[in-house]
């Protein structure tokens, strides 16, 4: 099988199953020997999959009857055009040829087709290429390829140029960030490692833990993936653990906890001393909480199932915190997941907004009087975050909002005084949070 039939069957099963493309794709390309062959597989599966609203305008001006095509020669046009018109890298007899090639493998009658429509694209550039919409919200949709509804929504809460911004580092492919775990290295000797492995990376100066590696650099070929030395993490998401900014020996819940992530953060600010009571509704994905805490030498953490809509602690716990990173819509991290775009909803973002609140409610109950509840999402749809918020604050005057520390608002990162949120491209990834104090 060529490079480029793989990737096409790659976006078929995506589109036809709705697979998870993340999940899916390292199984397939584990069989390929050299990495550049690797890379080439990802980043082409990745970029149709974000490009996809913009392939499919140019192939409509090149296609007459596209509703005829079978998925693979559809996805073989998405591909071709892909490479055409983003990958300077690939010579364009390349891009065609194998192309058409793999067509001609699955179904040869269409090879003509598909090879007409790439080798038209060449002769019409200019032309396919100029979107020749008028409306703004259509025009933003098919240019930085998001669905309508999503830039309208954007261009309604964060306006023009913020939107633009967002659409653009949603394409872009965002760098490698990861949290070094102090419990087993100091940020200074893990950095020493990194550059004796000649590899280019950025300290983070407000968060001494986060590094962003510069440049295509695989998980596994970073030092001490096996012994624990770090775990990948958005800069974003890093900062939920210091809205908590938990007591070495406190008690706190983790109510939504898996992959782990800010619990094992939380357990590395405690000095993994204390208890951590961490739940999912999942028990598969429980497993990768308890997988990740050992790696990083954790054992505070306590993996139970548990639904956070009605959890019950159990007896005598008693927490000084609790942590609700609750299930978003995830338009917050949509530049690592190139197919989530495609998947979700307005609908969607209402409905969660409403599962959030329950969540968020329930959790309150479980709390002592001065106990500290902070609420996340890694979506920047104010419904998601400071809609529930604002709405749970109107049902519970016993909590108030609490700000975040000093150095959030040095950073510019709270909005309203007592909001983190962050946008797209602001630092990273999209997420927001919230501190709220029980009073009584
Ligand atoms: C945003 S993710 C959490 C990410 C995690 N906090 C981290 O930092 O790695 C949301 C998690 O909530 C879980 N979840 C969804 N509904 C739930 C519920 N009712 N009760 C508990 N967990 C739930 C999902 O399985 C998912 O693992």
């Amino acid at each position: 099988m060529n490079l480029r039939e793989l990737v096409i069957k790659t976006l078929v099963e995506v589109e036809k199953n709705n697979s998870y493309v993340n999940l899916l794709l390292p199984k397939l390309i584990a069989n390929l020997g050299k990495k550049e062959d690797k890379d080439f597989v990802v980043e082409l599966t990745y970029g149709v999959l974000k490009q996809l609203k913009l392939l499919d305008y140019m192939a409509g001006k090149l296609l007459k009857k596209r509703s005829k095509l079978p998925p693979f020669v559809i996805n073989a046009i998405r591909v071709g055009l892909y490479q055409l018109y983003f990958l300077d890298k690939v010579p364009t007899y390349a891009a065609i040829n194998e192309t058409v090639e793999a067509v001609k493998r699955n179904y040869r009658g269409f090879t003509g087709v598909v090879n007409g429509v790439l080798r038209n694209f060449i002769r019409r550039r200019e032309e396919i290429t100029k979107i020749d919409v008028s409306d703004e919200v259509e025009y933003l949709a098919i240019a930085y390829s998001h669905p309508e509804w999503m830039v309208k929504r954007w261009l309604n809460q964060y306006g023009y140029t913020k939107t633009v911004e967002i659409l653009k580092y949603n394409n872009h492919q965002p760098n490698l960030t990861l949290r070094i775990n102090t419990l087993k290295i100091s940020p200074k000797a893990y950095c020493d490692l990194l550059n004796e492995k000649n590899i280019n990376f950025k300290q983070l100066p407000y968060l001494p833990e986060g590094v962003v590696i510069l440049g295509k650099v695989g998980v596994k070929e970073l030092p001490g993936y096996d012994e624990g030395l770090f775990y990948i993490q958005d800069t974003g998401s890093m900062f939920i653990a210091y809205l908590i900014n938990p007591e070495p020996n406190s008690v706190g819940i983790d109510a939504c906890a898996a992959p782990g992530g800010k619990s094992t953060h939380l357990a590395q600010l405690m000095g993994n001393k204390g208890i951590i009571y961490a739940f999912d509704v999942h028990p598969g994905r429980l497993k990768l909480i308890e997988e990740n805490a050992h790696r990083l030498g954790i054992n505070i953490i306590r993996c139970l199932l548990g639904d956070a809509t009605r959890l019950k602690l159990p007896d005598g716990v008693n927490p000084n915190w609790i942590l609700a990173d609750v299930p978003c819509s995830g338009t917050g991290v949509l530049a690592r997941k190139p197919d989530a775009r495609w998947q979700k909803s307005e609908e969607e973002i209402i409905k969660l907004s409403q599962y959030q609140l329950e969540i968020l409610t329930n959790l309150s109950k479980l709390l002592p009087p001065e106990g500290i509840l902070v609420y996340s999402t890694c979506s920047i749809e104010p419904e998601e975050n400071e809609g529930v918020v604002e709405n749970f604050l109107r049902k519970n005057p016993n909590f108030v909002l609490v700000k975040p520390p000093e150095w959030f608002f040095n950073l510019g990162i709270v909005k309203n005084n007592y909001y983190l949120r962050l946008l797209p491209g602001e630092i990273g990834d999209g997420f927001f949070g919230v501190i709220l104090k029980k009073l009584c």
